[in-house]
Formats: structure tokens, C-alpha cells, sequence
């Protein structure tokens, strides 16, 4: 069975996009398919731009960040037009499969194309927000807590060095994963999160009550907070301007930004683009379409698009009970 696959990479770019590919690579020419990779997401798909992809290209590839189909976000794809021209073109080129790398914007683009266009479309979720139902993890999200970590390890020593408040704001978009997670596994005090939060006056209580009873203890201090982008309804400096009236303390604001969607792929994103770029290939020619596939405890799996991003993705319970023993409440 010869089959054309495509395959594009799109909205915010992951640490492992690459060696997903790679494994898109391989699994195709062992199947006998023909892959074409689209560039800059589906700008891609509207400009006919695409190359075919043979297993030259993936040398060295896994460890590479960033993604060498380049990505994009692309506003004329939201339109029936663009995704009745994307259908065309893909018709054109006989493309039996499209695998679509990304996150649920991405499956949102993806689903609306399956309105004009009747391939097979498969979904590989690629996000340092871990934003996406029907995964455990999405590609990039660890290399993403082990880059903020590095950051907040560094962010420690002048914290400790002055005994002064940090806030370090991470990404996340709308999601508290990457801010836990990070804030847990660096250690800091305290963490803002949108699942959680609720009101900035009670934030601002319960931040000032355990620096000020952390200080009772031990007298002067450092103490590093957490925050998730878009969750301060006046953003990172009116949280530092507010922290610094309420605690007479100085308070120094610390935006990771881009930085967390950079660097290599740490392994446990290489070992899950590896299994998921493996997995949809294998699925190509399959009745299986529509869907996204995920890894759920161990285990592949798949997940029609529209629950991507319609089913709740809640934060891990036992993760949430450990950050208000050890951060948030502990005094
Ligand atoms: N509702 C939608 N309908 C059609 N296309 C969409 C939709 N939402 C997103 N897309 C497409 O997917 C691209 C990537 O989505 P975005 O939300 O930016 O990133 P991500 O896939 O990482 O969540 C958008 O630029 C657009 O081309
Ligand atoms: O690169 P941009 O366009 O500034 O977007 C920033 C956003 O992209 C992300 O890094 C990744 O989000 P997506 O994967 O959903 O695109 C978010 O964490 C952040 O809010």
C-alpha cells in the first residue's frame, strides 16, 4: 500500500518537534510511503509550500529544538476560504494522510479543514503548555520545566545573595502545568496559578502571610514566586508594585518569555515524539481519522480533535496537594 503522507508543524514551536519528525521520517520509508513536509505551519498548506522529506534529513535531527519545518500561526487558515484552498492543494498533490504537529489551536485549524477536505488527519500534540486533553504530556512541555528550572536555580543565588523577593513569570497561556510543575520541582515559595487563582487581594494575604511567617522563623529572607502569564489582571510589574506597598521589601520581576520554548529536547520529549510520530504513521491508511494521538499512562492512545480542546485537562491532584503542603500553605 503506497501512501502520501504530509506532515507540518504549527503555533508555538517545541523542544521535540524535531525528533518527531525524525520518527515521521523513518517510520514512512519503512512502510514504502512518500513524505512531503509542509513549511511554516499552514502557510504551508495555502502557499504549496512543501518539500519531500527523505532519511538524509534526519540526521542529527532528534536532539535539535526548534522545528526544521519551521512553524507559524496563520490567520487567513481560520477562514473557509483558506481552509477550501489548503483542501485544494493537498487534493493536488494526492495526499492520502496529514499528520498536523501542535497544539490545540492547531487541532481547532486541523478539524475545520476536515470540513473541505476528506483525508485521513491525524493530530500529534506539540506544546510546551501542555494545554491538550488526551495526553498525559504534550512534546516539549519537559524540556520546558527543566529550562525554567535552570532559570530559577540561577534566580536563586541573587535572591539568596540580596534576601529579595523574585517573581519569575513563565508561560502557560491559559494553562498552571508548566508553572506548577517548574515551581515544584525548583523549589520556590510560592505559586500563582489560573486554575486557582481567585482574587488578587486574597493572593496578595496569602503571599504576605508566609513571607512574613517564614521571616518570624528564620529573620531575613529570600523568597521566590511563581507565576503563570495572563493570570495578574495588571501583569508581572503590578504584582512586583503591589508586593513591594504590602511588604516594604524589594521585589525584583523576572519574565522567562521565549527562552522556555528553546534548547534540546530533554529525553522523556524525545522518547514521546519518538513513540507518537511512530504511532500516527501507523495508523496511515487505517479507517482511524480525526483524532490526536496521546500517551495515557504509558499507554498509546487516541482522541477524537474536538475533545482536544473541549474536555477539561485538569492539573494533577497529588502534585496540587504537594504544592500547598510544601509552597503555598506551608505556614
Ligand atoms: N478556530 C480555528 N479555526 C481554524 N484554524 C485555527 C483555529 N484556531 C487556530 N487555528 C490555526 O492553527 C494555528 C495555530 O494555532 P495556535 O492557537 O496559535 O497554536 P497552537 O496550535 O500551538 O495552540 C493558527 O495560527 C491558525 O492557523
Ligand atoms: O510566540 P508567541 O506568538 O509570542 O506566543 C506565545 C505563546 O506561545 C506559547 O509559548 C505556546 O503556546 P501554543 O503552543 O499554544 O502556541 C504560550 O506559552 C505563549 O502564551
Amino acid at each position: 500500500m503506497s501512501k502520501r503522507v504530509a506532515v507540518l508543524t504549527s503555533g508555538g514551536d517545541a523542544p521535540g518537534m524535531n525528533a518527531c519528525i525524525r520518527a515521521i521520517v523513518i517510520a514512512c520509508e519503512r512502510h514504502g510511503f512518500t513524505l512531503f513536509g509542509y513549511q511554516h505551519g499552514y502557510n504551508g498548506l495555502l502557499e504549496q509550500e512543501y518539500e519531500i522529506l527523505a532519511l538524509q534529513a534526519t540526521h542529527n535531527l532528534i536532539q535539535q529544538g526548534g522545528t526544521v519545518l519551521h512553524s507559524a500561526r496563520c490567520e487567513p487558515f481560520k477562514t473557509d476560504e483558506g481552509a477550501k484552498t489548503a483542501a485544494t492543494n493537498l487534493t493536488e498533490l494526492e495526499i492520502d494522510t496529514l499528520i498536523v504537529i501542535g497544539g490545540d489551536g492547531s487541532f481547532r485549524g486541523a478539524d475545520h479543514l476536515a470540513d473541505f477536505w476528506h483525508g485521513q488527519i491525524i493530530g500529534i500534540p506539540g506544546t510546551i503548555d501542555n494545554d491538550v486533553a488526551g495526553t498525559d504530556a504534550t512534546i516539549g512541555y519537559y524540556t520546558a520545566i527543566d529550562t525554567v528550572v535552570s532559570s530559577i536555580d540561577k534566580v536563586r543565588d541573587t535572591a539568596d545573595a540580596f534576601e529579595r523577593i523574585f517573581i519569575v513569570e513563565v508561560m502557560g497561556r491559559h494553562a498552571g502545568f508548566l508553572a506548577l510543575n517548574s515551581a515544584l520541582a525548583s523549589a520556590a515559595d510560592y505559586v500563582i496559578l489560573p486554575e486557582t487563582f481567585q482574587h488578587c487581594d486574597a493572593e496578595l494575604d496569602k503571599i504576605t502571610e508566609q513571607i512574613e511567617k517564614r521571616r518570624q522563623l528564620k529573620g531575613a529572607i529570600s523568597f521566590i514566586i511563581v507565576v503563570a502569564e495572563n493570570v495578574w489582571p495588571g501583569g508581572l510589574n503590578d504584582l512586583a508594585d503591589k508586593l513591594v506597598s504590602k511588604t516594604q521589601s524589594e521585589v525584583r520581576p523576572v519574565t522567562l518569555g521565549h527562552v522556555q520554548r528553546g534548547g534540546s529536547p530533554v529525553s522523556q520529549d524525545r522518547l514521546l515524539a519518538t513513540k507518537l510520530g511512530t504511532y500516527a504513521v501507523s495508523l496511515v491508511g487505517s479507517d482511524t481519522n480525526g483524532i490526536m494521538v496521546g500517551e495515557l499512562n504509558g499507554t498509546p492512545s487516541e482522541i477524537a480533535l474536538t475533545e482536544t480542546w473541549e474536555k477539561d485537562k485538569p492539573l494533577n491532584p497529588s502534585s496540587m496537594e504537594t504544592m500547598l503542603t510544601i509552597m503555598n500553605e506551608r505556614y
